[in-house]
């Protein structure tokens, strides 16, 4: 047996090896390990080999699923071995074989897919300065081409988050090691891009990829290659249906990248939780498919006018009919198509599958009639138009509530197969067979209390108690011997226990055959079921879209083809989801206002004020209203941000160099046609240098790129771009200070900022007072030698200097003193604060 698992040991020496033993599921020597440790589950050791003796560690068969799940989602990939012969005609060991392979790309299995997440697996291929992509998810059969310059590889990967990734051997850029995404290499033929257009053609029954859009001498199709290769490995030998082939172009979203999906928060918080998001706050959807869907609009906004009016218009006439809550009713009975129809590509769907594919298939009809009449709905209705047939067919065929697993029976209805009828019929029969037997031998024998009956160690029986062993019949033979009784059987009953323990184990092999050709007649539908999953998917998140609308007032965007951003009385709709009062901002950008200089305090709004306008324009995009009174919005291609400071201590770059990195990306691929977000560009480093570069990169933005660009900073001295470029508008967000206490008012206004407030917003944040009050004398010598020296006067509030100065020096004896309320003071307290007073003198 050893030798037999070592052999198949060596063709999966990367993955964990489940070799299936009875009941089990065992893995030996470092394995067993591994898997104990991950696991949590014990290490023991069985019998020797070489000497040494063979650590083993083993899951139980029935609850394999749940450690599966474990495995997988540490980025571990398990290699499923079955008992294939029969153990009790097999010489030596069971004859076994590698079933299928379990990775964290490959998944298909209900129990360890995230419902509300797409699965891929991405095959990168790197050629001179250009990359492949080739993506496919294995429950959706959804399968893409992309091609683009090697320097988007972190935002394809960020928009793309694959759950593995392949490579050719040799190749790996050093990056993706600090993603903490599976990474597997293969042999570099395995992209060779002839042989894979050869499998593509073979895989979709064409003479060549013309039809798909696929260019000559696209790189991605090597990376497809390896990835069916791949699958074809995980699954058995066998390749699954794909719902198609698409060719991405980089036109046709608004491109994000990686720094600015996970600044804007699109899915996931910069701490990488999932919420608050734009995601979380915006999902009302009612199934799984919606919700997917939802999160892959919001990585991929359209920029295509036509197609977001498409959307934008289905909202709206969800809308004007009132019946987003009515549509959303209904999709809660629908259960998630597009995965089931995925399990039914690749014959792993079990019979709670196809009842609920079936009870769903039943509520499509419904659906379709209750959506309103769009242009857009036309289409999902006729997606949505499967054949009765296969509804029918699924009636017939599958009880109303199967068993779980096929091979407990209980799944296939009645009526469906007069064989399996008159098997059953056996089984059932089988109380008034004993029933009848039971009175004839009662009577044979005269044995008043002999009953007829059945368990499952003794099989069927009749039991004498001892009082009456007497009067047993000679035919009768002795079966088991019990404390006060007897059990026999007899030639008759032996008989009919052979009948009905036959008919039950044909009966089971029948439905299992019968469950597997079902699944065979469902293959030709799969493509339909895939569209009519689209469809429910596409109006769960119109209605999801539809009522977040409603329940925050949100409006339509106009799109323009002109150079404009006109956004009034916006808001944040995530900070507005989470806070009572929400000052709504106006952003307007156009041909002759392309920056916004903002200042203000901390604490001000700044980086909200920011943020709000670009998911603003997140939102019109992929077709949904958006939270302001009214947007007008013009061509976008691609949004920028650079926010916040972050470490990226894996890759080896500090937060300074990242903001820098970022900038640059920003500078070198910036049109005039993106949206640009800095905030407090230059704070990582010294006062001077940020200062300088801040200044160098905004004039860079306004006459270079000339992109829609909002400018945080905390430098007053870039304020004074203004008077020299007339594109440039200074905007600020006030605060007032009330004698110890600031204020914010997170109202934009135009012109700079007066005062910075830091300090104060330093003391709010409990920073100890003396701190606060040297910083405060601090500020004022700072301010004073700055005036003295340039006589920016202007850029300092006079007044808060006086203010400052007039204070007076502050003493720990009178803070003491002003914090002591001495009517509540024993004379006993009294005279031990004086001398603490004395003390501290
Ligand atoms: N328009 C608004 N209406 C109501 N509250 C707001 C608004 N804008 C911001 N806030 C509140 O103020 C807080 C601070 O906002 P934000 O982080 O945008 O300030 P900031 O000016 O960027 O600060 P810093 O300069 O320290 O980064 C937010 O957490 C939010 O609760």
């Amino acid at each position: 047996m050893m030798q037999q698992y070592l052999a198949l040991k060596a063709e999966h020496p990367d993955k964990l090896l489940f070799y299936r033993m009875g009941d089990f599921y065992e893995l030996f020597h470092e394995d067993a390990v591994k898997a104990a440790r991950l696991l949590d589950i014990t290490l023991t050791t069985r019998g020797q080999s070489a000497g040494q003796p063979i650590r083993m560690a083993g899951v139980p068969y029935h609850a394999a699923e749940q450690y599966l799940a474990r495995l997988v989602r540490l980025g571990e990939s398990v290699a499923i071995c079955e008992q294939i012969g029969d153990p009790a005609t097999s010489k030596g060991p069971v004859e076994r074989k590698v079933v299928k392979v379990v990775t964290p790309g490959t998944l298909t299995d209900q129990a360890l897919l995230d419902d509300k997440q797409e699965n891929r697996l991405l095959a990168l291929l790197l050629h001179r300065g250009r990359l492949g992509l080739a993506w496919l998810s294995l429950a959706s059969g959804d399968c893409a081409l992309l091609d683009c310059d090697v320097d988007r590889l972190m935002s394809e990967i960020e928009r793309l988050r694959p759950a593995e990734i392949l490579l050719p051997e040799e190749s790996a850029p050093p990056v993706l090691a600090s993603l903490g995404i599976p990474v597997r290499q293969m042999p570099p033929w395995q992209f060779d891009a002839d042989t894979a257009r050869r499998k593509l053609c073979e895989l979709f029954g064409t003479r060549d990829l013309d039809g798909f859009g696929v260019a000559e001498d696209m790189l991605a199709v090597g990376a497809a290659g390896a990835l069916l290769d791949y699958v074809r490995l995980t699954q058995g030998g066998s390749l699954p249906l794909l719902a198609g082939l698409r060719v991405e172009r980089t036109s046709q979203y608004i491109e994000l990248d990686a720094a600015t999906r996970r600044n804007l928060e699109i899915t996931e918080t910069i701490r990488g939780e999932r919420a608050p998001t734009l995601f979380s706050v915006l999902d009302h959807t009612a199934t799984s498919m919606g919700a997917r869907l939802l999160q892959h609009w919001l990585h991929h906004p359209l920029r295509d006018h036509a197609r977001i009016l498409e959307r934008q218009q289905g909202v709206t006439e969800l809308l004007a009919c009132g019946c987003e809550d009515r549509v959303q009713q209904v999709l809660r009975e629908i259960a998630d198509i597009e995965r089931i129809a995925g399990r039914i590509a690749l014959r792993s769907a079990r019979p709670r599958d196809l009842s609920s594919l079936r009870d769903s298939l039943a509520q499509l009809p419904q659906l379709a009639a209750i959506l309103p009449d769009g242009p857009l709905f036309v289409a999902l209705q006729s997606a949505l138009a499967v054949d009765d047939a296969l509804t029918g067919l699924l009636q017939a065929a599958i009880l109303p509530e199967p068993s779980v697993v096929l091979r407990e029976g209980g799944v296939i209805a009645s009526g469906y197969s007069s064989e399996l009828d008159e098997l059953r019929a056996i089984q059932s029969d089988c109380g008034a067979f004993l029933a009848a037997l039971e009175a004839r031998e009662r009577e044979a024998t005269g044995i008043a209390t002999l009953r007829v009956e059945y368990n499952r160690v003794a099989g069927f029986f009749i039991e004498i108690s001892n009082a009456n062993t007497a009067l047993v019949p000679a035919h009768y033979r002795r079966r088991q011997t019990m404390k006060n009784a007897e059990r026999y059987i007899t030639p008759e009953l032996k008989e009919f226990e052979d009948k009905a323990l036959s008919a039950q184990e044909r009966a089971l092999a029948l439905e299992k055959l019968l469950f597997e050709a079902l699944l065979d007649t469902l293959q030709p539908q799969i493509a339909a079921l895939r569209l009519a999953a689209q469809a429910v998917a596409t109006a769960d998140v119109l209605a999801s879209l539809a009522r977040h609308a409603r329940d925050y007032r949100y409006v339509a965007p106009e799109f323009v083809d002109e150079v404009v951003l006109d956004i009034r009385a916006g808001r944040h709709p995530v900070v507005e989801a989470q806070i009572d009062d929400f000052i709504p901002n106006s952003a307007q950008l156009g041909t002759t206002r392309k920056l916004l200089l903002i200042t203000g305090p901390n604490m001000g709004g700044k980086s909200t004020f920011m943020r709000q306008t670009a998911l603003i324009v997140l939102l019109a995009h992929i077709g949904s209203l958006v939270p302001a009174d009214h947007a007008v919005i013009g061509r976008v291609d691609r949004i920028f941000t650079r926010i916040g400071a972050s470490d990226d201590l894996a890759g080896g770059r500090s937060t300074f160099m990242v903001e820098m990195s970022e900038t640059a990306n920003i500078l070198n691929n910036a049109s005039a046609e993106s949206l640009v977000l800095m905030d407090e560009v230059g704070r990582g480093t010294s006062t001077f240098d940020g200062l300088a570069l801040a200044w160098a990169i905004a004039r860079a933005l306004i006459e270079k790129n000339r992109a829609y660009t909002l400018f945080a900073t905390h430098y007053f001295e870039l304020t004074r771009l203004a008077q020299d470029y007339p594109m440039v508008a200074n905007v600020h967000l006030d605060a007032v200070e009330h004698k110890d206490r600031i204020v914010f008012l997170h109202a934009v206004e135009e012109g700079p900022a007066s005062q910075s407030y830091g300090v104060a917003v330093a003391q709010l944040a409990g920073v100890p007072r003396e701190v606060v009050r040297q910083a405060r004398r601090k500020l004022v010598e700072l301010e004073q030698s700055s005036v003295l020296r340039d006589g920016q006067s202007d850029l300092f509030a006079a007044a808060a200097i006086e203010d400052v100065l007039a204070e007076p020096e502050s003493h720990p004896v009178v803070e003491q003193l002003q914090a002591i309320n001495p009517d509540e003071l024993t004379p006993k307290m009294a005279l031990e604060l004086i001398y603490a007073l004395h003390r501290a003198l």
